[in-house]
Order: structure tokens, then C-alpha cells, then sequence
């Protein structure tokens, strides 16, 4: 059960701090327009029709307007060919309009997705899905070009809310390529003793109970409870789930992996959802984007 005594948690405003680092994008951005005449530009590729995907997608463009990048969409039927896929990512390859490339993920089940992501030059890979980036993320002494932007989103959201990793114990829950594995990977090159709990791991409440840093990326909604969580720790919600809520236009509202009434009151730190690690993958992308432009002008 939650302790009534502990102070409430310090609320971690994602949506502010990634704020503050578009502010300071939008700057650079105008800097290098002006200084070499290059305006960062991000290529997204989307394949078929999910809704989540689009609006992942509209959002992206959005914020790349915001700070004053440019963006181009290349929108691609549900039951497109792996070789139209590979096609277009080569132009986009070729085409010095574009610094950043992202394929939008989950791809439809017939187009094999490592084919994809490989082919993705090296230098415009500003997810950081090329299985070279992430190999080179998952190997000591050695660093990509470009880390994965949820990942990176939530490292920046530590080190701007004061929270130190060395030597803590980080309890990842989830092992997904997009967000769990590689966060597992960059807690342990900041020297965490990191755990990783997934749907096999017996009696998760128990070792989640025992860390410093909870990342939780399951995609089960308030799944994580007040009492698993250790008084004091850093829990970081990367979940978003969509849950069904009558009272509300939409018909459905959006919750984290960790529920938030119950945690508020026992954790040191706990991010909002939304509002938390998402607005901050957006921006993480934006910074990889203009990171790739001035990579290209300064070599
Ligand atoms: N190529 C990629 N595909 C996918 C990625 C990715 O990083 N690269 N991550 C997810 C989807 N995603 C970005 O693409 C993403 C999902 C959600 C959010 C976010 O900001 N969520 C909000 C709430 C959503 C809303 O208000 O509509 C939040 O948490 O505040 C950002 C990025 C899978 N695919």
C-alpha cells in the first residue's frame, strides 16, 4: 500500500522541458540557415493507414515547422513492395534536401523491416534503427551516430530533473527494440545496474520493488502500483495507453504503464502521461535532424 506520509512525488513536466529544448533548436536552427545557408530537413516514410502512425506522423511535421525545419512525407499504400519501400528510401538517400530519414514503425507484416532500416544511410538515420547505430549502442567503448529518440528523450529528462544514474539500480519493464532494450543499453553505459523485467519474469512486483529508476515500458495500462515501488525512486512512464472514457469526446483518453494516483505518493520523482517521455521523443528527433544537417556542413 502507498505511505500517506511520504512527501508527494516531484512531477516531472516532459511537455515543459522538451519546450525549453525546441527553444533553444529553433535558435540553432536559424543560425545554421543563416551561417550556411541549409535548413535542416526530415524525411518520413509511412507505410499504409494506422491511425496511431498518422497522427505520429502529423505531429512530427508539426514540430519540425515549430522550430523552423523543413519536412517531407512519403506516404505509401498498406500493400506496397518491399523493393517500392527500398526505392524510396534510396531517393531520399540521394536527395541533399533531406538530413534525417525515419521509416514510421510498426511496418505492415510482409515488409521486413531490418531490409528496411539498413538501407537507411548511416548518416541520415536519425532514429538510430540502423542495425550499425544500434549495434554500436549495444557495444562498450563505442558510440552511434544517432541514439534511438525515446531513449534519448528520457536520459535528457534525467539529467534535466537533477537525477543522477551511476550506481543506481534501474528496473526496465519491457523489451522492445523501440524503447526498453535500447534504454537498458544506455542506463548501463551510465553505469546502472540495470534489470530487465518482461512477461516472463516471475514475480516482477518483487524486483521493481527494489530498484531506484523504474522505466515503464510494457504497454499495460496502470499496471504498476503504488506498493511496487520502492519510497523515493525516479518513475519514468514511457506507456501509452489508449483506455476506453465515455465522458470524453474522444470517447477514449490516454494512461501511462504506472498508475499515477497510487505512485504520486510514494515515488521521488514521477513523469505525467501524457506529457512526459513522449513530448520528448519528438524533440530528441528534431535535435538528430539538425545534429545530421550540421554533421553534413561542418565535415
Ligand atoms: N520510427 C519510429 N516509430 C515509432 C517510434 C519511434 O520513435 N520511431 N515510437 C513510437 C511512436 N511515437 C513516435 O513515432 C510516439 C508515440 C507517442 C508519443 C507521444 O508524445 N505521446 C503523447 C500522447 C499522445 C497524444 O497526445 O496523442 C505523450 O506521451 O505525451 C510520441 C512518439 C512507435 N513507433
Amino acid at each position: 500500500m502507498a505511505s500517506s506520509t511520504a512527501p508527494p512525488a516531484k512531477i516531472i513536466d516532459g511537455k515543459a522541458i522538451a519546450q525549453e529544448i525546441r527553444d533553444e533548436l529553433a535558435k540553432e536552427v536559424q543560425s545554421l540557415s543563416r551561417s550556411h545557408n541549409e535548413i535542416p530537413g526530415l524525411a518520413m516514410v509511412i507505410v499504409g493507414s494506422r491511425k496511431d502512425s498518422r497522427t505520429y506522423i502529423s505531429l512530427k511535421k508539426k514540430a519540425c515547422e515549430e522550430v523552423g525545419m523543413r519536412s517531407f512525407i512519403v506516404a505509401l499504400a498498406e500493400d506496397v513492395s518491399l523493393a517500392d519501400v527500398v526505392a524510396s528510401i534510396r531517393e531520399l538517400n540521394a536527395d541533399p534536401d533531406v538530413h534525417g530519414i525515419l521509416v514510421q514503425l510498426p511496418l505492415p507484416k510482409h515488409i521486413d523491416e531490418e531490409k528496411v532500416l539498413s538501407e537507411i544511410s548511416i548518416e541520415k538515420d536519425v532514429d538510430g534503427f540502423h542495425p550499425l547505430n544500434f549495434g554500436k549502442l549495444a557495444m562498450k567503448g563505442r558510440e552511434p551516430l544517432f541514439h534511438p529518440c525515446t531513449p534519448q528523450g528520457f536520459l535528457e529528462l534525467l539529467s534535466r530533473s537533477g537525477i543522477s544514474i551511476k550506481g543506481k539500480h534501474a528496473v526496465v519493464v519491457g523489451r522492445s527494440n523501440i524503447v526498453g532494450l535500447p534504454v537498458s543499453l544506455l542506463l548501463l553505459k551510465a553505469d546502472a545496474t540495470v534489470t530487465i523485467v518482461h512477461s516472463h519474469t516471475r514475480d516482477p512486483d518483487r524486483i521493481i520493488r527494489e530498484a531506484d529508476i523504474i522505466v515503464a515500458a510494457a504497454g499495460q495500462a496502470n499496471m504498476i502500483k503504488g506498493d511496487w515501488i520502492k519510497p523515493g525512486a525516479a518513475v519514468i512512464d514511457v506507456g501509452n495507453n489508449f483506455v476506453d472514457d465515455p465522458s470524453r469526446t474522444s470517447g477514449y483518453r490516454i494512461v501511462g504503464d504506472v498508475d499515477f494516483q497510487e505512485a504520486s505518493k510514494v515515488a521521488g520523482w514521477l513523469t505525467l502521461v501524457p506529457g512526459g517521455v513522449g513530448p520528448m521523443t519528438f524533440t530528441m528527433l528534431l535535435k538528430n535532424t539538425l545534429d545530421a544537417a550540421k554533421n553534413k556542413v561542418l565535415q
